[in-house]
């Protein structure tokens, strides 16, 4: 694959080397704990090379790892991909690989609920300081930084409330300050942001989502940048991190659609959204590319694309106006997780109990929406029906 290529083309390029492909298309699942050798050099020379793409042990990878690491590596533009057996395993071993005892780490007060739990309820626990930091903050993170602080940690777009963050201004910050920057950069997929342009040192993606592209495997990715890569892999090697080859077989076969699939997700995200807007009951859309999202110009900056996760907040509604909307929808389906086939929705209480650093206005309920591959006629259709109930 050449970088000159175009992004769809490394789609389906990236990671299909006949080293780890045996000439067949998809690489092959190659289960494994145990490696056999002939010789002493033989077994030397894979000792000395097991970081680096020699079949050493189970627990360091096989061809069908190799492969998609070098295909996710690729496409964030990064130098290695450690794999994880879900996104909150690529953030807690991620986290864990940079920090210690004495340490503080600034994390974003829009942070997935788990990523804040790990840090209150294990990380404090380790002798690890957590400030919590407005989103929107930019150049204001300078006032946070303390002599012992190792690790800003950004995700953007939030995934409840969706601001997006200035990646480069608080990259170039943090830097300024020694620390390491970490994105959970989710949201853009490996494909719709380039976050080592911005300064980030380690992506991480849960692969459960878009990668996957079908609910049906957890997994975890982070990948990092020349200074971090042997930290991170070394780290993660030592707290156990594996993966099923079978999980990675399916997660690159996700990856091979990934750029069709996020085109209709997009597409069908931005048709249900501007309905929403046009509707009376609704306050405002919290989808990036809409202005009415906080952050909207760091979007139309720093993204190629949007993807189907977008959440809108009604103007006014109670617990039971908002179970009334969200419940007997015919294809919105209430579940956890999103960047599957199927369309998703959420109806997001308690916000405040998330957010430390900032305050919600919880007088207006927030609903989250996946927008999946149905045709929008359909879902417009269902969500005419939960206004009709809700009103
Ligand atoms: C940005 C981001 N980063 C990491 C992970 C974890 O990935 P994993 O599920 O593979 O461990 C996720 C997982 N996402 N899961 C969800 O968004 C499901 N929603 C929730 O968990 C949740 C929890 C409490 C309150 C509100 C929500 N919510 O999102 O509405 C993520 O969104």
């Amino acid at each position: 694959m050449s970088k000159n290529d175009k992004l769809a083309t490394q789609i389906v390029s990236v990671g299909r080397e006949k080293k780890f492909t045996k000439g067949i298309i998809n690489p092959p699942v190659f289960r494994a704990s145990t490696v056999v050798f002939d010789t002493m050099d033989e077994m030397r020379f894979a000792i000395k090379n097991k970081t680096n793409g020699e079949m050493f042990y189970g627990r360091r990878g096989t061809p069908t790892h190799f492969s998609f690491q070098q295909a996710i590596s690729e496409l964030e533009g990064g130098v290695g991909t450690a794999l994880y057996p879900s996104g909150a395993g690529a953030i807690s071993s991620a986290l864990l690989s940079f920090l210690k005892s004495g340490d503080h780490l600034l994390m974003v007060d829009t942070a997935y609920e788990p990523t804040r739990d790990l840090c209150n309820k294990m990380l404090a626990g380790f002798g690890i300081e957590t400030t919590y930091y407005d989103p929107m903050i930019g150049e204001g993170i300078r006032e946070l930084i303390r002599p012992n602080t190792k690790v800003l940690f950004l995700e953007s777009p939030g995934s409840i409330t969706m601001e997006v963050q200035d990646v480069p201004t608080l990259s170039r910050i943090a830097h300024e300050h020694d620390m390491i920057v970490m994105l959970d950069n989710t949201w853009a997929s490996p494909i719709n942001s380039r976050p080592f342009d911005m300064g980030v040192d380690v992506s991480i993606q849960a692969a459960t989502k878009y990668i996957v592209g079908h609910s049906d495997v957890m997994m975890g990715t982070a990948t990092a940048n020349e200074k971090c890569w042997d930290q991170l892999r070394e780290n993660s090697y030592l707290m156990g991190q594996t993966t099923s080859p079978d999980d990675v077989y399916l997660a690159a076969r996700g990856l091979r659609t990934l750029g069709v699939r996020m085109a209709q997700h997009n597409k069908n995200a931005l048709n249900v959204a501007n309905w929403l807007a046009s509707r009376p009951e609704v306050d405002h859309v919290r989808h990036p590319a809409f202005e009415t999202c906080p952050g909207h110009e760091f979007f139309k900056r720093d993204f190629s694309s949007g993807n189907g996760l977008f959440s809108f907040v009604l103007k006014q509604g109670d617990l039971a106006s908002v179970t009334a909307f969200v419940e007997n929808m015919a294809h919105f389906k209430m579940g956890f997780s999103w960047g599957g086939f199927e369309s998703l929705i959420l109806g997001v209480f308690g916000i405040n109990n998330i957010r430390t650093a900032t305050q919600w206005d919880s007088s207006k309920p927030l609903i989250r929406l996946h927008i999946g591959l149905e045709d929008t006629d359909d879902l417009i259709a269902d969500l005419e029906a939960a206004f009709e109930r809700y009103n």
